[in-house]
């Protein structure tokens, strides 16, 4: 039996219920966004599941309305949203061809980043989703697939020697008992992601922690507006006896959008260092007293880091530019509207 409160196993937390006033303690009712439709949200939270309307101030800015994992306060009797609550991590990504950000998922607490210990392997795609896990704001664990085709892992655990502070697990995925120290990132109250390239494994290991086929029990069935059964994607899935996992397609295609801090927390000893460069603007290639380049002759920095660093950071460079010029050209649209708003209320009352 689990006696785990419903509230508690959605993953409510000190940190959201400090949030809520008296008031909305006694007149409101914290949910959790379980999946996002164009015009309703499936929301989760102790008195069951049940549908909200999108409408209203609450989703009016796309950077701010409410995502999959949100949790939001509904009012106790109309069951109106009445706010979103603050966030404890958030994912967010460069919607494709729109030049804007989208917003993937909230509050997820941990990540799996998972690649498979074969010559797949790639250490700079490994970096660039730690510096995607840390920018959202949660815990990351690298786990390494397939372990179970090759006997010789020191190449793998040679490689990582730079990441002390990443924990890494080695599993074969399809096997139960080889996950089960994963089973720390989902407990009851937690919620898990995955990130990785397609075939590493990741379906795989979620159906491995789950104990069950989540793609084959995901979809949820429902009439549309013309009485035909319609499956619909949802991103959360409560897992038996544990908390909840995130498999939402916009996290499958994760692209950097403006996440210059968790650049910045991956490659912190590279920053560390050119500190210590002579020069202030130091670009480390060939410049005097230069301490990224000592460290990479000291064998103390691998270069390939130093390369995927600074590729990342001109995606980052080009990718906040394409936002700012966005944002620019939306506020000058919004003028434009503005004045000829103005215009025709002026010419309106002349005559
Ligand atoms: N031997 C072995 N095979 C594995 C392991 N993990 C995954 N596989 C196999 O690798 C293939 C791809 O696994 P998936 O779980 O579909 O990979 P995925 O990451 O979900 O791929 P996408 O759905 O394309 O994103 C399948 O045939 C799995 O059975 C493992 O640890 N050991
Ligand atoms: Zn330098």
């Amino acid at each position: 039996m689990n006696s785990v409160s419903p509230l508690k196993q959605l993953g409510w937390k000190p940190f959201f219920q400090q949030q809520l006033s008296l008031d909305e303690l006694n007149d409101c009712q914290p949910v959790k966004v379980m999946a996002v439709h164009r015009s309703q949200i499936e929301v989760s939270g102790e008195s069951g599941e049940e549908s909200v309307l999108v409408s209203g101030a609450l989703f009016e800015d796309a950077a701010e309305r409410p995502t999959v994992g949100d949790w939001l306060l509904l009012a106790r009797e109309s069951r109106k949203p009445v706010r979103r609550l603050e966030r404890s991590s958030l994912f967010k990504r460069m919607a494709p061809g729109a030049k804007q950000v989208q917003l993937i998922a909230a509050n997820v607490d941990n990540v799996l980043i998972v690649s498979s210990c074969n010559q797949d392997f790639n250490l700079s795609r490994v970096e660039r989703y730690l510096a995607l896990v840390k920018e959202a704001g949660c815990r990351a664990c690298l786990v390494l697939t397939k372990a179970d085709l090759d006997e010789n892992h020191a190449p793998f655990h040679d490689a990582l020697k730079g990441h002390r502070d990443l924990p890494v697990v080695l599993v074969n995925a399809l096997d139960t008992e080889s996950v089960a120290p994963l089973r720390d990132y989902c407990r009851s109250g937690e919620t898990l992601a995955l990130l990785g390239s397609s075939g590493v494994g990741k379906s795989t290991l979620l159906n491995s922690l789950a104990g069950t086929e989540l793609a084959a029990t995901g979809g949820i069935r429902e009439d549309d507006s013309k009485g035909r059964h319609t499956t619909r994607h949802r991103a959360l899935y409560p897992i038996v006896d544990g908390g909840l996992i995130l498999d939402s397609p916009g996290m499958r295609e994760l692209a950097l959008a403006d996440i210059r801090e968790g650049l910045e927390a991956t490659f912190a000893d590279i920053s560390a260092l050119s500190e210590k460069c002579r020069f202030a603007d130091c670009v480390h290639e060939s410049e005097p007293g230069c301490a990224v380049q000592a460290a990479i002759e000291a064998g103390e920095l691998d270069e390939r880091r130093l390369h995927n660093w600074r590729k990342l950071e001109r995606e980052v460079a080009r990718n906040s530019k394409t936002l700012a010029e966005s944002r620019a050209s939306d506020r000058s649209l919004s003028q434009l509207y503005r004045s000829v708003q103005n215009h025709a209320r002026a010419n309106k009352n002349r005559t």
